[in-house]
């Protein structure tokens, strides 16, 4: 079983509620939340996440690409987010970014980036629900996948069977299959969900 997270940061942001409502068939909505910090780009903050969470029944997956994860959990989760992500590279109390997280009754997942190895996660990972590989640098949208990534994953998986893991950047038709392969749980999609022609139809051919 694996489950299709779409990422708003593909959406016509112009008409975000119907972009949502194209995909509501989805397993959840992949939000990142950018800083111009930790990554070079800005994009979602909580009033957005707030205005859709009332036009939405899908869990709201937010991934905090961001410096200060600790002051935003409580605004994020006020917004309406269900599982709030954090990047283990500007963070030396993992620890205490999951409590908080877990405390304000969401659940806790940290993301990864390419250059970050799976060791990075010391034990404290079996407390986490989720675990982000990005197999893209983060930042941007439509990018291509690094395949040199799926190592990672197949690793985590091994070592923290608890949390479900998920794949962020570049998923497409030809990518999910190998995603799956590498035992990822959660494939976040972003490009080919929101512009295909038929949302539906793509997801139903990711999560085959
Ligand atoms: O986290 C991200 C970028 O930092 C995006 O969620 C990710 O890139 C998904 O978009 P796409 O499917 O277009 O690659």
């Amino acid at each position: 079983m694996v489950y299709i997270a779409p990422s708003l940061l593909a959406a016509d942001f112009s008409r975000l509620a119907e972009e949502v409502g194209r995909i509501e068939r989805a397993d959840m909505l992949h939000v990142d939340v950018m800083d111009g910090h930790f990554v070079p780009n800005l994009s979602i903050g909580p009033a957005v996440v707030e205005a859709l969470r009332k036009k939405t029944k899908l869990p709201f997956d937010v991934h905090l690409m961001m410096e200060e994860p600790l002051a935003y959990i409580g605004v994020f989760r006020q917004a309406g987010a269900d599982i709030i992500t954090f990047h283990i590279e500007c963070q030396d109390q993992p620890q205490a970014v999951i409590a908080a997280i877990k405390a304000s009754g969401a659940r806790a997942g940290v993301a990864i980036s390419p250059k970050t190895p799976a060791e990075a996660i010391g034990p404290w990972g079996e407390d986490l629900s989720q675990i982000t590989v990005m197999t893209v640098e983060p930042g941007f949208g439509g990018q291509s996948m690094m395949l040199d990534m799926l190592p990672k994953v197949y690793k985590l998986r091994a070592r923290f069977p608890q949390a479900l893991v998920e794949v962020d950047g570049g998923v497409n038709l030809e990518t999910a299959p190998l995603c799956k392969a590498a035992g990822a749980n959660i494939l976040v999609a972003g490009t080919s969900v929101f512009r295909a022609q038929d949302p539906y139809l793509e997801m139903r051919c990711l999560a085959m």
